[in-house]
């Protein structure tokens, strides 16, 4: 059998990342894209001396020559110009928010004065040239604040609300089919008979990506040669990428790989040295890729968070987020396989740990919303893995 090892697969996916172009996207909405430019200040950050507090601007020079009673000129509003504050001994009521009136430096907080016959009485011993947001402080007009291949986040949202940008140009995401084989599926609304289930997988596998997707449409293909070869033709055609779930292994009407063949998608490998998903095909047409993956519902989802996501990223130009976990009991595992472990995850003073939550194999889906990621168990001789050994985690 000629196995490929997970690290083999891993490269040879991240091979194969493309470039699906650029778009303008309403920037309300655009958490998660990555940016196609770079995300330039429009003015100073903050743009004028900004008003930290709610109370009196004054000037230190006077506080400082010993004067504490000072004449009220006005009162300043957030929303309002900056006023002139030009005579000695004067101050400006003003709001947490305003620009700092011309010619003061100075803010106290309005609960540490007093207010008499019209008057502001300052106390001794202030500190003076506080409370000022000062204008540029944080970024200069120009100053480069969000950067071309950055995932945006949500307070980036208020960056671009800040610098006006309402339209932002981000990466292009594929558009992907999500594709199940198998007669014994039925959909969602139907009730089984006795041999038939419901089918599952595509539901599971299309959330995982669908943010890093432009589309992830849904199919279905029936068991039969004919009808897999036409049907992936047509996809193929339409779709930037296919993921399939099913047919990939050894059973008599497991037709993938030789429908894959007929419709000339070239394969890159198939059969990866891993539990579960082993079965798992990958190949290329030209600019398209194909992810077959085994039908199993664990097997499908793992290989779904740990190959078809990742090259997602990979095609955005992100780095992978590399997140890892400490084994909170021993383990031994025979088989000669990378095992991909069903885990819970537990936060114990400030350290992940990984408890095994391993279900009933391949098929059992239930416990796949009882554990919380797959720890990546590399192949190892002697079938050992230590309590307290850290291994790469797949959260999902
Ligand atoms: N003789 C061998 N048999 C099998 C091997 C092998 O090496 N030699 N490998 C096993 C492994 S490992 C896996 S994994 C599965 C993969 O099988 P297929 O990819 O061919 O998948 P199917 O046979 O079509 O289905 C397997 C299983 O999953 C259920 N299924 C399929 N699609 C869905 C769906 N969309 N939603 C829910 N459930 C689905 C299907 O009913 C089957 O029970 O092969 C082993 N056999
Ligand atoms: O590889 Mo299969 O995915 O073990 O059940």
């Amino acid at each position: 059998m000629d196995f490929i090892s997970v690290k083999q697969a891993t490269e040879l996916i991240l091979n194969e990342t493309r470039d699906f172009g650029v778009e303008p996207v309403p920037f309300w909405g655009s958490v998660g894209r990555v940016l196609a430019e770079d995300i330039c200040a429009d003015r100073d950050f903050p743009p004028f001396n900004r008003v930290t507090m709610d109370g009196f601007a004054f000037r230190a020079e006077d506080y400082v020559s010993g004067c504490r009673t000072f004449n009220i000129l006005g009162t300043q509003y957030a929303g309002e110009a900056a006023v002139r504050l030009n005579q000695k001994e004067t101050a400006v009521e003003v709001m947490t928010g305003t620009p700092l009136p011309e010619g003061a430096d100075s803010v106290i907080r309005v609960e540490d004065t007093t207010v008499l016959d019209g008057k502001l009485i300052l106390p001794d011993g202030l500190e003076v040239k506080k409370n000022i947001h000062y204008q540029g402080i944080d970024r200069k007009k120009g100053d480069v604040i969000l950067k071309k291949g950055h995932q945006l986040k949500s307070p980036d949202l208020a960056v671009l609300a800040t610098v006006g940008k309402s339209e932002v140009l981000v990466k292009k995401r594929p558009k992907v089919a999500v594709i199940t084989s198998g007669d014994e599926l039925v959909e969602v609304h139907e009730t089984p008979e006795p041999h038939q289930i419901r089918k599952s997988n595509v539901y599971a596998i299309s959330e995982h990506i669908s943010n890093s997707c432009e589309t992830t449409d849904q199919f279905h293909i029936a068991d039969d040669l004919a009808e897999t070869v036409s049907k992936l033709d047509e996809l193929l055609n339409n779709y930037d990428a296919l993921i399939l779930s099913g047919g990939v292994s050894a059973g008599k009407k497991d037709y993938m790989p030789t429908a894959m063949e007929k419709v000339g998608v070239e394969k890159v490998f198939y059969k990866i040295q891993q539990r579960p998903g082993k079965p798992m095909w990958f190949g290329k047409k030209g600019e398209k890729v194909v992810f077959a993956l085994p039908g199993n519902p664990v097997s499908a989802f793992m290989c779904a968070v740990r190959y078809v996501k990742p090259w997602l990223e990979a095609c955005f130009g992100l780095q992978p987020k590399t997140e890892h976990a400490q084994l909170g009991v021993e383990v031994t595992f025979v088989p000669k396989l990378s095992y991909f472990m069903q885990v819970q995850l537990a936060n114990d003073k400030g350290v992940l740990k990984a408890l095994p939550n391993e279900g009933h194999g391949s098929g059992d889906l239930a416990n796949l919303s009882d554990a919380d990621a797959f720890l990546e168990m590399e192949l190892r001789e002697g079938s050992q893995y230590d309590e307290g050994e850290v291994f790469r985690v797949w959260k999902y």
